[in-house]
């Protein structure tokens, strides 16, 4: 679906910006030091989820500081709307990653299906062991058991959120800050 540039205009400019482009910047800093730590020996294949990873992928990676394949895979189960439906695998890893160590990106996680059916299939195609780095991880009791992040940037607030990956309908993915759409 495709917005008017008025309604587009309207949500940005009602929402409430919950994390600057500073502070977005500097959770990815953290972010970098963190992972390069703990997997600067590991020789990873490092999988951005697409689309919402795109950007958080897009600035985090310069920052690991080591040797790594990079790839992209896409699932999806928001489409546009703004609860979570059945998981649609758009694309799903191509690459020989037995004995590998894998490391995910993410924009968010949320209700955490969408990590948890990533490492399971990651999993399942012999993967060493698999970690997961996410700018936010959304605070509240609804998670997928088991599901967590080894990575996070940022905890926010149980809201439906948008921009640096996240959309709202399809837009406003890029922008750094983070927003919550008003009255959601
Ligand atoms: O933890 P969960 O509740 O499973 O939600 C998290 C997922 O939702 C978003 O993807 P979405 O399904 O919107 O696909 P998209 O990135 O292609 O828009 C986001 O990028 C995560 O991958
Ligand atoms: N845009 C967006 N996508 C999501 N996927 C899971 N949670 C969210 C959210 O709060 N915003």
């Amino acid at each position: 679906m495709t917005l008017e540039l008025p309604e587009a205009h309207t949500i940005i400019d009602n929402a409430d910006c919950l994390h600057d482009e500073q502070e977005v910047l500097a959770a990815i800093d953290r972010l970098g030091v963190d992972i390069t730590k703990r997997m600067s020996s590991s020789n990873p294949i490092v999988y951005t989820i697409m689309n919402g990873g795109l950007i958080v992928a897009g600035h985090l990676l310069p920052r690991l500081q080591f040797p790594l394949e990079c790839s992209y895979l896409h699932a999806t189960r928001y489409r546009h709307e703004t609860s979570g439906g059945a998981l649609n695998w758009l694309v799903p890893p191509r690459d020989d990653m037995k004995g590998r160590s894998v490391l995910i990106i993410d924009d968010i996680l949320d209700e955490g299906h969408t990590l948890a059916a990533v490492i399971d299939h990651c999993k399942k195609l012999g993967a060493k062991e698999v970690l997961v780095a996410v700018l936010v991880d959304k605070l509240h009791n609804r998670k997928a058991p088991g599901v967590s992040a080894d990575f996070v940037g940022l905890a926010v607030e149980d809201r439906f959120l948008f921009g640096c990956g996240m959309d709202y309908q399809g837009y406003w993915r890029n922008t750094l800050s983070i927003y919550a759409v008003k009255g959601l």
